[in-house]
């Protein structure tokens, strides 16, 4: 029988002390990291309607077992149990893109050695950079769409094998070639990686929540957003419609690009590898915090 009396809780709390070793201050940091990182999970995704779910379900479970519903409390229990498996099901796109955040970290990426020489980066990048930045302002002045995405540290396999693979050396030349209406290529995206064209007419994601974007952007804008969302892939658009160049990354757009401003950030992002938009542009749209301003 458990006692709590004020000189029971005492007890209980300096046995505890007593026993406190320097392991245990490990071990409560790596748990409250953990908590930490789910509950802002649960507040960045849907999983806080299914969390208010689950409490429903456990106090209903220990109101049943009170009342000695059998029956109720049996069949709560079971659903309980198959919870776990239904979370990580459910969750499957929020969990892995959890998981390949904290890989990409820069701790994850120290710890598994991913990280790339930076004289490296700038022999391959250099040249491929001035390349974006021709092509784009040539596409913008002919109001010809493109769309190009800057591959960093996450893999984006899935996408590339909706495409057609090039392996091609980028020039204004071959961007103009890929992005000209009614060539069999045009369609899509550009997937870009270590300098190179590695494919072609390339299928992107859509953004998380599709709904809370601008009305005025159209599906190229919108994929761009996506695959920035699902990646820390720097994605180029070109408007049709306007010339207009943006540029999207951690899924917020960012408009009005010139040459120079283009290559500044290019250079900011992949030669000295900036996780964040560090020249001052006005933000068209900002999933995440629009998100959290819907939710709150
Ligand atoms: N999910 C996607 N993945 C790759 N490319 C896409 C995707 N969705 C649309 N596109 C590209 O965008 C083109 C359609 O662009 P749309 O006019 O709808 O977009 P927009 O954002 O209004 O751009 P624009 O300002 O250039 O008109 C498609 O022909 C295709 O090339």
């Amino acid at each position: 029988m458990f006692h709590s009396s004020p000189q029971a809780v005492l007890d209980a709390f300096l046995s505890v002390v007593a026993t406190f070793k320097p392991i245990d201050v490990i071990d409560v940091l790596i748990l409250t990291g953990v908590i930490y990182l789910l509950l802002k999970l649960i507040r960045e995704t849907r999983a806080g309607q299914l969390v208010k779910g689950i409490i429903f379900l456990v106090a209903g479970y220990f109101i049943s077992k009170a009342l000695d519903l059998k029956v109720v409390s049996y069949l709560l229990q079971k659903t309980l149990s198959m919870g776990v498996l239904a979370i990580i099901i459910l969750f499957q796109p929020e969990l892995r893109r959890a998981l390949e955040k904290a890989g990409r970290s820069k701790f994850g990426i120290r710890l598994f050695g991913l990280g790339i020489n930076s004289n490296e980066m700038k022999e391959k990048w250099t040249p491929a950079i001035d390349a974006i930045c021709d092509s784009c302002v040539e596409l913008s002045a002919s109001c010809t769409g493109a769309l190009i995405v800057v591959e960093r540290q996450v893999r984006l396999g899935e996408q590339i094998e909706t495409g057609t693979i090039l392996n091609a050396t980028p020039s204004k030349e071959v961007f103009g070639n890929i992005f000209y209406p009614k060539t069999p290529l045009h369609d899509g995206a550009v997937i870009m990686r270590d300098g190179i064209i590695l494919a072609a007419s390339c299928f992107l994601p859509k953004p998380a929540k599709d709904a809370l974007i601008n009305k005025k952007l159209g599906s190229r804008h919108r994929a761009a957003i996506g695959m920035s969302e699902n990646s820390d892939a720097i994605v180029i658009v070109v408007s049709e419609e306007t010339g207009q160049i943006s540029v999207a990354i951690n899924g917020e757009l960012t408009r009005d690009y010139t040459r120079d401003k283009l290559r500044l950030l290019l250079e900011d992002q992949i030669l000295n590898d900036k996780t964040e938009i560090s020249i001052g542009k006005k933000k068209l749209f900002s999933s995440r915090s629009e998100r959290r301003k819907k939710e709150k």
